[in-house]
């Protein structure tokens, strides 16, 4: 079997069923699992090759559980990440609270990794205005102080998916080549199974 590539390790942080795991399954396989909700153990991991200009840029993504009883784990595959996506639930107000010491966890412990701060489930909102807990400028504002970019996204129907892992990539492009090449920053990963999509432990 071949060695796999990755360029850039990206981890998904977030309260558990903010939608961590159904942004990567929209961005990956552009698709929308229904069905009983399942909860991440421990990390799921995939990597995904992106066009960046002239180059393919290949994201190491690895999708951390969100329940409170792996938070331990969860440091483990946020280390030497280029960037986080927190991810909070426009309709869980707790949620961004969670979204906020995960914040402050990676500034305290990971201060090259890029934060995105990403409310998830924005088709509810657009179906029912009254189930949105978290103000959008409230959000931006947080964002800003922190600096980091603010994406309001659905995986439900894909939108501002592609967007938000396009930007990582993008920023990453821009700020890791000075003087350096493709081929010097990556590192290689192998990969235990055939698929693309691996270390992957959810509960059924
Ligand atoms: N309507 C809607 N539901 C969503 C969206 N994203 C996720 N969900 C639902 O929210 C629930 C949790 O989604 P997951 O993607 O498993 O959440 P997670 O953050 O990976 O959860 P953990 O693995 O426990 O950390 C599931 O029932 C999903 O179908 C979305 O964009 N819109």
């Amino acid at each position: 079997m071949s060695a796999m590539r990755v360029d850039a390790k990206v981890v998904m942080l977030g309260k558990e069923s903010v939608g961590k795991t159904s942004l990567v399954e929209r961005y990956v396989h552009h698709r929308f699992l229904v069905g009983p909700y399942q909860n991440t153990i421990g990390a799921a991991f995939v990597a995904k090759p992106i066009q960046v200009g002239e180059n393919v840029i290949t994201l190491g993504i690895w999708d951390t559980a969100g329940s409170e009883r792996y938070e331990a784990m969860s440091r483990i595959y946020y280390r030497g990440a280029r960037a986080a996506i927190v991810c909070y639930d426009l309709t869980d107000s707790s949620s961004f609270q969670r979204a906020r010491f995960w914040v402050k966890e990676l500034q305290n412990c990971e201060e090259h990794c890029k934060i995105y701060l990403c409310g998830s489930k924005s088709d509810l909102i657009s179906e029912d205005r009254s189930l949105r807990q978290i103000d959008y400028h409230d959000a931006q504002d947080f964002a800003d102080e922190i600096g980091a970019q603010h994406f309001e996204t659905s995986s439900k129907t894909g939108s501002n998916v592609d967007e938000l892992f396009q930007k990582v990539a993008e920023d990453y492009r821009s700020t890791s080549f000075h003087g350096m090449t493709l081929q010097e920053t990556g590192v290689d990963l192998t990969p235990k199974k055939d698929s693309s999509f691996y270390s992957c432990c959810h509960n059924n």
